[in-house]
């Protein structure tokens, strides 16, 4: 069974204080990679932590998963904040990642999905270093092998690769779209950089000041005129010759 998520007039309130309303997807399904954009404070973050069940508010958050029927979850969620206050390595918080809401005997099997997203991320060498030494971007790729351990069916990702340099953000991404694809995950991902969007989001939706503003294929969302209503920046959209699409941007809007 495919996994799947739709979202039916979801909301997010901070005590009386509405930061998000009205949002309502197709149905979003493993194998996909749907990227969430939107300005700074639009409401991704929120939307994020309601779909992840951390926040209440109305509407309808439709999970369809064989182990979500069985009781259990298959849903992941990084969050954007990565600090952490703990003595553990990097080793054991992936282990304990894995065996949460597990039971506790650690077997074979759960060995071997740490080394392979020990590997697949390629942060063997800062295995057994404790959390607390590591670099922001290390500890982002430590979060991102922390979800990916519990081998999840629903993989909510709140801007993975924000810390990253250019060659990790995109062997990260690439990773996702392809463990979408080979794991039918459905990927739910936060993410600022439109080029990369371009790259690895099969649907776009975009959130505006606490609304929905649209969600459809990465091609008829990402245009010039996106560019000038939601980030006020003047911008064009540009088929390099290797026929990939890229964002350019000549400046800023005036304010009017
Ligand atoms: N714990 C909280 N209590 C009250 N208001 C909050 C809380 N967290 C976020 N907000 C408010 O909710 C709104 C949306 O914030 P959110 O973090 O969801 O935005 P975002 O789109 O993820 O932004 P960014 O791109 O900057 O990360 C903002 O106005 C923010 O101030």
């Amino acid at each position: 069974m495919v996994a799947t998520l739709q979202l039916t007039d979801v909301g997010v309130r901070y005590g009386k204080q509405e930061v998000l309303s009205g949002v309502t997807t197709p149905l979003l399904k493993g194998g996909e990679v749907t990227a969430v954009i939107g300005p700074n404070a639009a409401g991704k973050s929120s939307l994020f932590r309601r779909i992840a069940g951390l926040l209440d508010g109305p509407g309808v958050i439709r999970i369809d998963d064989a182990a979500h029927q069985a009781g259990q979850s298959h849903v992941c969620y990084m969050p954007q904040d990565t600090s952490v206050n703990t003595v553990l390595t990097v080793y054991e918080s992936i282990l304990l990642a894995r065996k949460q809401g597990a039971a506790r005997k650690v077997t074979d099997e759960d060995l071997e999905e740490v080394d392979r997203v020990l590997y697949s991320l390629q942060i063997e060498p800062i295995s057994f270093k404790g959390l607390h030494e590591l670099s922001g971007g290390q500890r982002q790729l430590v979060s991102l092998a922390q979800v990916l351990v519990r081998t999840p069916k629903i993989l909510l990702l709140d801007e993975p690769t924000s810390a990253l340099d250019l060659h990790r953000q995109v062997e990260v991404l690439a990773l996702i779209r392809s463990l979408a694809k080979d794991r039918e995950i459905c990927v739910v991902l936060a993410i600022h950089d439109l080029n990369q969007v371009l790259r690895v989001a099969d649907r776009v939706m975009v959130i505006d000041a606490g609304t929905m503003v649209t969600c459809g294929p990465v091609d008829t969302v990402i245009t010039s005129t996106l560019l000038q209503n939601i980030y006020k920046v003047e911008g064009r959209i540009e088929q390099c010759s290797r026929l990939c699409r890229h964002v350019i941007i000549d400046g800023p809007l005036g304010r009017a």
